[in-house]
């Protein structure tokens, strides 16, 4: 990375918002319940500003109907690489912060971690791998919709966190619509849990599996996320995946 890159890296709001975190804490939450709470990534009006470029057909490459695909109910819209500024800094100031936690889930698991020091890098394998679509999504949810538990899984190549921002306010904007984790433990049943997202927060959770301690060390645990039905109003979210798509 250049000087001027790295420095402008360092004084911009986006990373600052990502370092005001307790990246302690949050690696110890995330490494008991393969979810986290992060800081405050995005403000009021910026939630509101993303949630408006819904509207902007020129800015997605393709739009899904959740329930025509079986996926639950509701509608979401695959950006178009490059992203939008708050996007494209929010994923590269939380790169360096996801990795080495990514790193560490898969030395337990005893695999090789094929992810490089940059996010740029990183996406360059993706696409020699095929992987060349972007994966940012903004998803919208009325009342009744919801998502079925489902892992964002786009090709061999898999970056194991992702992150979240709800860019409503629960309790007010809509009721209903709990983000969901669901853990396959090995050998056990399944454990679940449910989080209401704070606006403008991000929850950083699990993309494929990741490890959990057995008695013989260490196995991985398959992880699905999906959302509760919406029961009144709007929800929107911004979904941010590590690895872009076939
Ligand atoms: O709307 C949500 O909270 C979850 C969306 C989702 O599937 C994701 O972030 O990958
Ligand atoms: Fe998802």
């Amino acid at each position: 990375m250049s000087t001027a890159k790295a420095t402008r890296r360092k004084t911009d709001r986006w990373y600052s918002r990502v370092e005001s975190g307790d990246w302690e804490a949050i690696t110890t939450e995330v490494n008991e319940y393969g979810g986290a709470l992060l800081p405050q990534l995005l403000t009021p009006e910026e939630t509101v500003e993303i949630r408006e470029l819904y509207e902007q057909d020129g800015l997605f490459r393709s739009t899904v109907d959740m329930g025509r695909h079986r996926f639950g109910e509701g509608r979401y819209r695959y950006f178009n690489a490059p992203y939008p500024e708050p996007i494209e800094r929010l994923k590269q100031a939380l790169y360096p912060r996801l990795l080495p936690i990514a790193r560490d889930w898969w030395t337990k698991l005893g695999r090789p971690a094929p992810w490089p020091d940059s996010l740029d890098e990183w996406l360059r394998m993706c696409h020699d791998a095929g992987q060349t679509k972007s994966s940012a999504i903004l998803l919208h949810y009325g009342e009744k919709d919801w998502n079925a538990l489902h892992r964002d899984l786009y090709g061999d190549l898999v970056f194991p966190l992702q992150v979240v921002i709800n860019l409503n306010e629960p309790g007010v904007d809509h009721t209903g619509g709990e983000f969901l984790l669901l853990e396959q433990r090995p050998r056990a049943q399944s454990r679940g849990m449910a989080t209401l997202l704070p606006r403008g927060r991000g929850y950083l959770f699990t993309t494929r599996d990741r490890p959990v301690k057995s008695a013989r060390g260490w196995s991985a645990a398959p992880v699905r996320h999906g959302v509760s039905a919406v029961r009144s109003g709007e929800r929107h979210t911004l979904a941010l995946v590590f690895h872009d798509a076939a």
